[in-house]
Protein backbone atom coordinates (compact mmCIF):
# COMPACT_ATOMS: atom_id res chain seq x y z
CA UNK A 1 0.00 0.00 0.00
CA UNK A 2 1.27 3.43 -1.03
CA UNK A 3 0.17 7.06 0.49
CA UNK A 4 0.49 9.98 -0.71
CA UNK A 5 1.02 13.11 1.39
CA UNK A 6 0.15 16.23 -0.59
CA UNK A 7 -1.03 20.26 0.16
CA UNK A 8 2.71 20.79 1.54
CA UNK A 9 3.34 24.47 1.44
CA UNK A 10 7.05 23.74 1.85
CA UNK A 11 8.88 20.50 2.05
CA UNK A 12 12.35 20.85 3.72
CA UNK A 13 14.50 17.58 2.22
CA UNK A 14 17.72 18.15 3.78
CA UNK A 15 18.70 17.16 0.15
CA UNK A 16 20.35 20.51 -1.84
CA UNK A 17 20.50 19.00 -4.54
CA UNK A 18 16.79 17.47 -4.89
CA UNK A 19 15.42 18.71 -8.45
CA UNK A 20 13.32 21.79 -8.08
CA UNK A 21 14.92 23.15 -4.47
CA UNK A 22 14.66 26.84 -3.88
CA UNK A 23 17.86 28.39 -4.31
CA UNK A 24 18.17 31.70 -2.30
CA UNK A 25 20.55 32.06 0.43
CA UNK A 26 17.75 31.93 3.18
CA UNK A 27 17.26 28.24 1.63
CA UNK A 28 20.89 27.07 1.60
CA UNK A 29 21.56 23.43 2.56
CA UNK A 30 17.92 22.88 2.92
CA UNK A 31 16.96 21.54 -0.32
CA UNK A 32 13.33 23.36 0.13
CA UNK A 33 10.25 22.53 -2.14
CA UNK A 34 7.10 24.26 -2.19
CA UNK A 35 3.64 23.00 -3.09
CA UNK A 36 5.54 19.54 -2.42
CA UNK A 37 4.18 16.53 -1.78
CA UNK A 38 5.46 12.53 -0.97
CA UNK A 39 4.65 9.12 -1.38
CA UNK A 40 5.53 6.55 1.11
CA UNK A 41 4.75 3.19 1.01
CA UNK A 42 6.09 -0.42 2.78
CA UNK A 43 6.37 -0.96 6.09
CA UNK A 44 4.68 -3.61 8.02
CA UNK A 45 4.63 -5.37 11.45
CA UNK A 46 8.60 -5.43 11.62
CA UNK A 47 9.36 -2.16 9.63
CA UNK A 48 8.88 1.72 9.22
CA UNK A 49 7.11 3.11 5.91
CA UNK A 50 10.17 4.55 3.34
CA UNK A 51 9.65 7.64 0.88
CA UNK A 52 8.71 6.39 -2.54
CA UNK A 53 8.84 9.46 -4.41
CA UNK A 54 9.00 13.45 -3.13
CA UNK A 55 9.02 16.41 -5.43
CA UNK A 56 6.05 19.36 -6.72
CA UNK A 57 2.55 18.16 -6.01
CA UNK A 58 1.76 18.78 -9.49
CA UNK A 59 3.86 16.43 -10.71
CA UNK A 60 2.79 13.61 -8.00
CA UNK A 61 2.38 9.89 -8.82
CA UNK A 62 -1.18 8.48 -7.83
CA UNK A 63 -1.43 6.19 -4.40
CA UNK A 64 -3.49 4.22 -2.79
CA UNK A 65 -4.65 6.37 0.09
CA UNK A 66 -4.09 10.07 0.26
CA UNK A 67 -3.61 12.67 2.65
CA UNK A 68 -3.95 16.63 2.57
CA UNK A 69 -1.72 18.62 4.85
CA UNK A 70 -3.80 21.76 3.58
CA UNK A 71 -1.00 23.93 3.39
CA UNK A 72 1.11 23.15 6.61
CA UNK A 73 4.70 22.33 6.15
CA UNK A 74 7.31 19.04 6.46
CA UNK A 75 10.51 19.00 7.67
CA UNK A 76 12.82 15.69 8.78
CA UNK A 77 12.34 14.96 12.36
CA UNK A 78 14.86 16.32 14.66
CA UNK A 79 17.62 14.41 15.56
CA UNK A 80 18.26 14.92 19.53
CA UNK A 81 21.73 13.51 19.89
CA UNK A 82 22.31 13.92 23.56
CA UNK A 83 20.17 13.91 26.26
CA UNK A 84 20.05 12.48 29.88
CA UNK A 85 16.63 10.98 30.13
CA UNK A 86 17.07 8.40 32.62
CA UNK A 87 16.31 9.82 36.07
CA UNK A 88 14.32 10.68 38.70
CA UNK A 89 13.95 13.36 41.37
CA UNK A 90 13.69 17.13 41.17
CA UNK A 91 16.95 19.82 41.19
CA UNK A 92 14.64 23.54 40.43
CA UNK A 93 16.14 24.85 43.19
CA UNK A 94 19.55 24.48 41.48
CA UNK A 95 18.44 26.11 38.76
CA UNK A 96 16.75 29.36 40.45
CA UNK A 97 20.21 29.60 42.23
CA UNK A 98 21.86 29.70 38.91
CA UNK A 99 19.96 32.59 37.91
CA UNK A 100 20.96 34.50 40.86
CA UNK A 101 24.04 33.91 40.01
CA UNK A 102 25.93 30.59 41.66
CA UNK A 103 28.03 29.15 39.02
CA UNK A 104 27.53 25.11 37.67
CA UNK A 105 30.33 22.57 38.40
CA UNK A 106 28.32 19.41 38.07
CA UNK A 107 28.46 18.71 41.95
CA UNK A 108 24.68 18.33 41.48
CA UNK A 109 24.70 15.21 39.88
CA UNK A 110 24.87 13.41 42.90
CA UNK A 111 21.40 14.65 44.00
CA UNK A 112 20.12 13.28 40.85
CA UNK A 113 22.55 10.26 41.12
CA UNK A 114 20.45 9.42 44.72
CA UNK A 115 17.06 9.77 43.11
CA UNK A 116 17.50 8.12 40.34
CA UNK A 117 19.26 4.60 42.29
CA UNK A 118 15.74 4.75 45.04
CA UNK A 119 13.02 5.15 42.17
CA UNK A 120 11.96 1.77 40.94
CA UNK A 121 12.04 0.59 37.47
CA UNK A 122 8.10 1.11 36.67
CA UNK A 123 8.69 4.41 38.01
CA UNK A 124 11.75 5.49 35.76
CA UNK A 125 10.91 3.52 32.89
CA UNK A 126 7.11 5.70 33.08
CA UNK A 127 9.37 9.22 33.84
CA UNK A 128 11.66 8.20 30.62
CA UNK A 129 8.65 7.42 28.69
CA UNK A 130 6.63 10.62 29.12
CA UNK A 131 10.00 12.66 28.40
CA UNK A 132 10.53 10.91 25.09
CA UNK A 133 6.61 11.43 24.31
CA UNK A 134 6.97 14.91 25.17
CA UNK A 135 9.86 15.14 22.67
CA UNK A 136 8.04 13.95 20.10
CA UNK A 137 5.48 16.63 20.32
CA UNK A 138 7.83 18.83 20.02
CA UNK A 139 9.18 17.35 16.08
CA UNK A 140 11.85 14.52 17.44
CA UNK A 141 11.95 11.26 15.92
CA UNK A 142 15.41 9.96 16.92
CA UNK A 143 17.02 10.62 20.59
CA UNK A 144 20.56 9.71 22.27
CA UNK A 145 19.96 8.81 25.65
CA UNK A 146 22.52 8.78 28.26
CA UNK A 147 22.69 6.69 31.56
CA UNK A 148 24.96 8.48 34.06
CA UNK A 149 22.89 8.49 36.90
CA UNK A 150 23.64 5.70 38.18
CA UNK A 151 27.15 4.74 39.23
CA UNK A 152 27.19 1.64 40.10
CA UNK A 153 27.73 -1.42 37.83
CA UNK A 154 23.80 -2.28 38.51
CA UNK A 155 22.65 1.50 38.18
CA UNK A 156 24.63 2.01 35.04
CA UNK A 157 22.99 -1.41 33.55
CA UNK A 158 19.58 -0.52 34.73
CA UNK A 159 19.51 2.95 32.96
CA UNK A 160 21.22 1.23 29.80
CA UNK A 161 18.29 -0.95 29.77
CA UNK A 162 15.71 1.16 29.93
CA UNK A 163 16.91 3.12 27.33
CA UNK A 164 17.52 0.57 25.01
CA UNK A 165 13.32 0.15 25.24
CA UNK A 166 13.11 3.79 23.60
CA UNK A 167 16.06 4.16 21.47
CA UNK A 168 18.84 2.82 19.57
CA UNK A 169 21.08 5.29 20.26
CA UNK A 170 22.39 4.18 24.08
CA UNK A 171 25.08 5.60 25.40
CA UNK A 172 27.18 4.31 28.76
CA UNK A 173 28.03 7.28 30.91
CA UNK A 174 29.80 5.48 33.80
CA UNK A 175 32.43 8.43 33.39
CA UNK A 176 29.73 11.35 33.96
CA UNK A 177 30.75 12.18 37.52
CA UNK A 178 33.07 10.37 40.61
CA UNK A 179 30.69 8.94 42.91
CA UNK A 180 30.66 11.39 46.00
CA UNK A 181 31.90 8.82 48.62
CA UNK A 182 34.61 8.29 46.23
CA UNK A 183 36.63 11.53 46.01
CA UNK A 184 39.79 11.19 47.25
CA UNK A 185 43.00 9.71 45.34
CA UNK A 186 42.16 6.03 45.98
CA UNK A 187 38.29 6.16 45.54
CA UNK A 188 38.52 8.09 42.70
CA UNK A 189 41.62 5.54 41.44
CA UNK A 190 39.01 2.30 42.09
CA UNK A 191 36.07 4.13 40.56
CA UNK A 192 38.06 4.83 37.44
CA UNK A 193 38.96 1.21 37.47
CA UNK A 194 35.45 0.20 37.95
CA UNK A 195 34.15 2.14 34.70
CA UNK A 196 37.17 0.78 32.90
CA UNK A 197 36.34 -2.58 33.99
CA UNK A 198 33.76 -4.64 35.67
CA UNK A 199 30.99 -1.71 35.02
CA UNK A 200 32.28 -1.39 31.57
CA UNK A 201 31.87 -5.40 31.12
CA UNK A 202 28.41 -5.43 32.13
CA UNK A 203 27.44 -2.39 30.15
CA UNK A 204 28.81 -3.15 26.78
CA UNK A 205 25.90 -5.17 25.43
CA UNK A 206 23.42 -2.58 26.19
CA UNK A 207 24.92 0.38 24.65
CA UNK A 208 26.45 1.92 21.32
CA UNK A 209 28.66 4.93 22.44
CA UNK A 210 30.57 5.37 25.61
CA UNK A 211 30.79 8.79 26.43
CA UNK A 212 33.07 10.75 29.13
CA UNK A 213 33.16 14.20 30.95
CA UNK A 214 35.86 15.25 30.64
CA UNK A 215 36.11 18.67 32.05
CA UNK A 216 39.69 19.19 34.81
CA UNK A 217 37.89 22.43 35.62
CA UNK A 218 35.00 20.16 37.64
CA UNK A 219 36.53 18.32 40.95
CA UNK A 220 33.72 16.15 39.85
CA UNK A 221 34.42 15.27 36.34
CA UNK A 222 37.65 13.85 34.37
CA UNK A 223 41.04 14.98 33.68
CA UNK A 224 41.95 14.32 30.23
CA UNK A 225 44.10 11.15 30.91
CA UNK A 226 41.46 9.68 32.41
CA UNK A 227 38.99 10.74 30.03
CA UNK A 228 41.23 8.86 27.06
CA UNK A 229 41.60 5.60 29.46
CA UNK A 230 37.77 5.76 29.57
CA UNK A 231 37.44 6.21 26.05
CA UNK A 232 40.12 3.93 24.59
CA UNK A 233 38.96 0.98 26.68
CA UNK A 234 35.35 1.71 25.86
CA UNK A 235 36.81 1.20 22.11
CA UNK A 236 38.18 -1.90 22.83
CA UNK A 237 34.78 -2.94 24.28
CA UNK A 238 33.32 -2.32 21.00
CA UNK A 239 31.98 1.01 21.64
CA UNK A 240 31.75 3.59 19.42
CA UNK A 241 33.06 7.11 21.22
CA UNK A 242 31.36 10.53 22.30
CA UNK A 243 33.02 13.21 24.58
CA UNK A 244 31.49 15.95 26.87
CA UNK A 245 34.31 18.29 26.51
CA UNK A 246 35.00 22.01 26.55
CA UNK A 247 31.69 22.74 28.76
CA UNK A 248 33.20 24.83 31.75
CA UNK A 249 36.38 25.89 30.01
CA UNK A 250 38.78 25.08 27.59
CA UNK A 251 40.28 21.91 27.80
CA UNK A 252 41.53 18.70 26.57
CA UNK A 253 38.37 17.46 25.72
CA UNK A 254 37.79 18.81 22.42
CA UNK A 255 41.72 17.39 21.19
CA UNK A 256 40.79 14.04 22.71
CA UNK A 257 37.86 13.62 21.10
CA UNK A 258 39.30 14.54 17.69
CA UNK A 259 42.32 12.54 18.18
CA UNK A 260 40.29 9.23 18.54
CA UNK A 261 38.04 9.77 15.99
CA UNK A 262 34.82 10.16 18.28
CA UNK A 263 31.63 11.04 16.34
CA UNK A 264 31.03 14.62 18.61
CA UNK A 265 32.44 16.54 21.15
CA UNK A 266 29.62 18.07 23.09
CA UNK A 267 29.23 21.32 24.48
CA UNK A 268 32.11 23.13 23.06
CA UNK A 269 31.26 26.45 24.80
CA UNK A 270 35.13 27.16 25.68
CA UNK A 271 37.13 26.70 22.53
CA UNK A 272 41.36 27.50 21.83
CA UNK A 273 41.86 28.32 18.12
CA UNK A 274 43.38 24.83 17.88
CA UNK A 275 40.65 23.23 18.98
CA UNK A 276 38.59 24.93 16.53
CA UNK A 277 41.55 23.99 13.66
CA UNK A 278 41.02 20.04 14.83
CA UNK A 279 37.59 20.14 14.38
CA UNK A 280 37.37 21.50 10.89
CA UNK A 281 39.67 19.07 9.67
CA UNK A 282 37.83 16.62 11.53
CA UNK A 283 35.09 13.95 11.10
CA UNK A 284 34.13 14.89 14.63
CA UNK A 285 30.94 16.76 14.73
CA UNK A 286 30.89 19.81 17.56
CA UNK A 287 27.51 19.56 19.13
CA UNK A 288 26.32 22.63 20.73
CA UNK A 289 23.88 22.39 23.26
CA UNK A 290 22.57 26.23 23.70
CA UNK A 291 20.11 25.24 26.26
CA UNK A 292 22.70 24.66 28.61
CA UNK A 293 23.78 28.06 28.33
CA UNK A 294 20.29 28.98 29.12
CA UNK A 295 19.69 27.36 31.99
CA UNK A 296 23.52 27.97 33.49
CA UNK A 297 23.88 31.44 32.28
CA UNK A 298 27.08 31.11 30.64
CA UNK A 299 28.25 32.45 27.59
CA UNK A 300 26.93 30.80 24.16
CA UNK A 301 29.28 29.02 22.27
CA UNK A 302 30.95 30.67 19.33
CA UNK A 303 28.68 28.86 16.57
CA UNK A 304 29.75 31.68 13.64
CA UNK A 305 34.09 30.89 14.37
CA UNK A 306 32.90 26.88 13.84
CA UNK A 307 31.08 27.46 10.49
CA UNK A 308 33.27 29.72 9.10
CA UNK A 309 36.38 27.44 9.88
CA UNK A 310 34.47 24.62 8.50
CA UNK A 311 33.71 22.44 11.26
CA UNK A 312 30.35 20.56 11.01
CA UNK A 313 28.14 21.57 13.91
CA UNK A 314 24.62 19.79 15.21
CA UNK A 315 22.58 21.03 17.76
CA UNK A 316 20.86 19.00 20.47
CA UNK A 317 18.85 19.39 23.98
CA UNK A 318 21.16 18.29 26.32
CA UNK A 319 17.90 17.60 28.13
CA UNK A 320 18.68 16.80 32.34
CA UNK A 321 17.48 17.59 35.19
CA UNK A 322 20.94 19.78 35.91
CA UNK A 323 22.07 22.28 33.03
CA UNK A 324 19.04 22.01 30.77
CA UNK A 325 15.46 20.69 31.39
CA UNK A 326 14.70 21.42 28.12
CA UNK A 327 13.37 18.59 25.71
CA UNK A 328 12.66 21.14 23.10
CA UNK A 329 14.47 21.08 19.76
CA UNK A 330 12.40 23.95 18.20
CA UNK A 331 13.52 26.13 21.27
CA UNK A 332 17.61 25.09 20.55
CA UNK A 333 16.54 26.38 16.78
CA UNK A 334 15.90 29.40 18.24
CA UNK A 335 18.40 29.47 20.55
CA UNK A 336 20.56 28.84 18.16
CA UNK A 337 19.29 31.62 15.54
CA UNK A 338 18.82 34.75 18.09
CA UNK A 339 21.60 33.95 20.41
CA UNK A 340 24.62 31.88 18.70
CA UNK A 341 24.20 33.87 15.13
CA UNK A 342 23.21 30.81 13.43
CA UNK A 343 20.72 31.13 10.54
CA UNK A 344 17.44 29.76 10.60
CA UNK A 345 18.60 27.50 7.85
CA UNK A 346 21.73 26.49 9.63
CA UNK A 347 19.95 26.15 12.41
CA UNK A 348 17.38 23.96 11.29
CA UNK A 349 20.09 21.48 9.92
CA UNK A 350 22.42 21.23 12.48
CA UNK A 351 19.24 19.65 14.28
CA UNK A 352 18.28 17.22 11.60
CA UNK A 353 21.41 16.42 9.45
CA UNK A 354 23.62 17.60 11.83
CA UNK A 355 21.89 15.79 14.46
CA UNK A 356 22.59 12.95 12.03
CA UNK A 357 25.96 13.23 11.47
CA UNK A 358 26.71 13.16 15.36
CA UNK A 359 25.27 9.83 15.68
CA UNK A 360 26.62 8.59 12.43
CA UNK A 361 23.39 7.80 10.89
CA UNK A 362 22.61 8.42 7.06
CA UNK A 363 18.98 6.98 7.57
CA UNK A 364 17.57 9.89 9.25
CA UNK A 365 17.67 14.03 8.81
CA UNK A 366 16.92 13.92 5.27
CA UNK A 367 13.92 13.10 3.35
CA UNK A 368 14.67 11.35 0.01
CA UNK A 369 13.68 8.28 -1.90
CA UNK A 370 14.39 4.70 0.02
CA UNK A 371 14.75 6.50 3.92
CA UNK A 372 12.39 5.90 6.05
CA UNK A 373 9.47 7.62 6.66
CA UNK A 374 10.48 10.21 9.37
CA UNK A 375 9.15 13.60 8.99
CA UNK A 376 7.64 16.33 11.64
CA UNK A 377 4.61 18.81 10.90
CA UNK A 378 5.35 22.05 11.07
CA UNK A 379 1.27 23.86 11.42
CA UNK A 380 2.67 27.07 9.49
CA UNK A 381 3.25 28.00 5.69
CA UNK A 382 7.02 27.74 6.44
CA UNK A 383 9.56 25.58 8.41
CA UNK A 384 10.96 29.51 9.24
CA UNK A 385 8.04 29.57 11.45
CA UNK A 386 10.06 27.14 13.97
CA UNK A 387 12.11 29.78 14.97
CA UNK A 388 10.63 32.67 14.36
CA UNK A 389 7.05 31.22 16.49
CA UNK A 390 9.82 30.89 19.96
CA UNK A 391 7.52 29.33 22.58
CA UNK A 392 4.24 27.82 20.48
CA UNK A 393 3.77 24.34 19.82
CA UNK A 394 3.99 24.55 15.91
CA UNK A 395 5.71 21.87 15.41
CA UNK A 396 5.30 17.77 15.94
CA UNK A 397 6.60 14.21 14.72
CA UNK A 398 4.22 13.38 11.51
CA UNK A 399 2.65 9.96 12.47
CA UNK A 400 2.34 7.53 9.04
N1 LIG B 1 28.03 18.18 32.10
C1 LIG B 1 27.76 17.04 32.32
N2 LIG B 1 26.56 16.43 32.26
C2 LIG B 1 25.31 17.10 31.98
C3 LIG B 1 24.71 17.72 33.18
C4 LIG B 1 24.29 16.73 34.19
C5 LIG B 1 23.65 17.29 35.43
O1 LIG B 1 24.01 18.38 35.91
O2 LIG B 1 22.80 16.57 35.96
C6 LIG B 1 25.48 18.07 30.83
O3 LIG B 1 25.74 17.58 29.73
O4 LIG B 1 25.39 19.28 30.97
ZN1 LIG C 1 25.17 15.96 28.65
Amino acid sequence: MSMLITGIKELVTGDPEVEGAITDPLHAGLGVLRDAAIVIGGGGEDSAPTVQWVGHAAAAPAADWAIDLEGRSVVPGFVDSHSHLVFAGDRSAEFAARMSGTPYDGGGIATTVEATRSASDPELRTLLQHRVQEMRAQGTTTVEVKSGYGLTVEDEVRALRLAREVTTEVTYLGAHVVPPDRRDAAGRAAYLDLVCGEMLEACAPHARWIDVFCEPASPHAFDGEESRRVLEAGRAAGLELRVHGNQLSEGPGVQLAVELGAASVDHCTFLSDADVEALAGSGTVATLLPGVEFSTRQPYPDARRLIGAGAQVAIATDCNPGTCYSSSMPLMIALAVREMGMTPAEALRAATAGGAAALRRTDVGRIAVGLRADFALVDAPSWLHIPYRVGVPVVRALEV
